[in-house]
């Protein structure tokens, strides 16, 4: 690292958007999937920043200006918005669910479970992150570094004491999460998806398993063992190891008795208990959820007590009955074709007495367009009936061909702008 200009300097706030500079930030330029942040350090500057982090000096240094030159610029991005926030990650016990399925209902389940027991809990997750009970809206699974440290930070004056968050692989490829001193890791599977970002399923493996690697040695690393993977994610983290499974020895250890229409009823660690969620799935789940507060000091009845009245996340097999009882909707968020499978292979083990099922499912635009085809042939192989729809397309549609086409400009939003 290198350092030139004044340092003796009041900072306002870090910005890594030259977009949204205020007088007094410091710019940290990242190069980007599409851009380059460095293009945009005379427009940060014009603007008001008063320092530059950056990997690469500009030619015509300002001698008003702090430059700091540094190797990796998304890590310092990390480590200087959790020093400028106060270290809100090492004033709670941070909790941070990765893997292709299952973050946001383990997240969601664990923040459930210990407002219940009486704790003031922090969440970050896909559908919406909560400070205490005051929610707002999220734009990612795992924020960049800034906004991530300004919500913990949000989290601790608020007075939380845990908080819980999904860490994707593009927040770990992307460094979002430097700096940041988890108590557990989970790990919950991995398959097939976001292979137009990290192009190989080896990639993305090697990425998701950076999260355990460099997990501190106090902390838990807590794996799915009846996932291929599970093994590999752990082998190389300092952390403590704690597994758990459906089907084999581990320290968490979970088997299904009954697995229908109004829950699970399972033994978890020698004790019979009924749960409100349904499907195998959530079985590993709940098991997450409950090694991760069992590895934190909690006591087992308490935990499961609390545990099998909770309902999960929001549009995580939600299920409505009509009041005939005749029609089931489910409403799920599966969006992989391993989820999708999951989803319909318990339906249809649920399915007793009914006589269909009706798949309505649909594939986000402009993302992995190999998992589309894979979808599609498990939501046919699995239901009775399949109706697709185009989902969200996601894409920036040139103005001649929406003209041609005579499409209307659907309200725009950050997700789905056609231009
Ligand atoms: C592919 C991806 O992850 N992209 C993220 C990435 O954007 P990028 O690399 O394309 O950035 P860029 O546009 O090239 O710009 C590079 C840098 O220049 C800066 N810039 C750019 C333009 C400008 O005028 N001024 C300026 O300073 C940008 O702020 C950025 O710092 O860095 C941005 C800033 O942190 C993120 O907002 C952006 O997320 C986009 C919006 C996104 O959709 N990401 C998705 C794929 C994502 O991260 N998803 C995962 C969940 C996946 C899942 O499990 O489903 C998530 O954690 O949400
Ligand atoms: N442990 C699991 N294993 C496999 N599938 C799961 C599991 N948990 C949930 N699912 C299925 O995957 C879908 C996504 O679940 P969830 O939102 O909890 O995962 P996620 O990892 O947060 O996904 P995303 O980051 O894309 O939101 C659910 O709607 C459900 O169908």
């Amino acid at each position: 690292m290198s350092v030139s200009g004044n340092t003796d300097i009041d900072i306002t706030g870090i910005c890594i958007d030259s977009r949204n500079i205020q007088p007094g930030n410091i710019f940290i330029a990242l190069k980007g999937s599409a851009t380059d942040g460095h293009q945009f350090i005379e427009k940060a500057i014009t603007d008001g920043a008063i320092a530059i982090v950056c990997e690469i000096l500009p030619e015509i240094k300002k001698p008003e200006i702090v430059y700091i030159q540094v190797s990796n610029g998304a890590v310092a991005a990390g480590i200087t918005a959790h020093n400028f926030y106060g270290n809100p990650s090492s004033k709670v016990k941070l909790l941070g669910v990765t893997g292709t399925n299952g973050k946001t209902t383990v997240a969601t389940l664990l923040y459930q479970l210990f407002s219940n027991l009486g704790y003031k809990c922090g969440l970050l997750s896909t559908v919406q992150n909560h400070i205490g009970s005051q929610v707002v809206p999220a734009t990612h699974t795992t924020p960049d570094a800034v906004q991530l440290n300004q919500l913990l930070k949000l989290m601790v004056d608020e007075g939380c004491s845990h908080v819980f968050m999904e860490v994707s692989s593009h927040a770990i490829n992307q460094q979002r999460i430097a700096g940041l001193e988890f108590e557990v890791g989970i790990f919950t599977n991995i398959s097939h998806d976001h292979l137009d970002y990290h192009k190989t399923f080896d990639e993305y493996i090697r990425v998701k398993k950076l999260f355990f690697d460099t997990l501190p040695k106090k902390a838990y690393a807590i794996t799915n063992i009846d996932d291929r993977r599970g093994v590999v994610m752990v082998q190389n983290t300092n952390a403590t190891v704690k597994t758990y499974s459906l089907k084999t020895v581990s320290d968490f250890k979970g088997k299904i008795l009954d697995n229908g229409i109004m829950g699970l009823h399972m033994v978890v660690d020698e004790q019979e208990v009924h749960f409100r969620l349904i499907g195998e799935f959530n079985a590993h789940n709940l098991l997450a959820a409950y090694g991760a507060a069992i590895c934190l000091g909690h006591d087992k009845y308490e935990v499961l007590q609390t545990l099998s009245v909770l309902n999960g996340a929001e549009g995580r097999f939600e299920y409505v009955i009509s009041p005939s009882e005749k029609i089931i909707a489910i409403i799920d968020y599966a969006h992989t074709p391993d989820a999708l499978l999951n989803v319909l292979a318990t339906i249809r083990k649920l399915k007793k007495g009914f006589e269909q099922v009706i798949t309505i499912a649909g594939c986000g635009g402009n993302r992995d367009k190999t998992k589309r085809p894979v979808m599609a042939e498990v939501a046919c192989e699995q239901s009775d009936k399949v109706i697709f729809t185009s989902d969200n397309p996601a894409l920036k549609m040139p103005v001649k061909l929406l003209k041609k086409w005579k499409l209307a400009c659907p309200r725009p939003q950050e997700e789905n702008v056609y231009q």
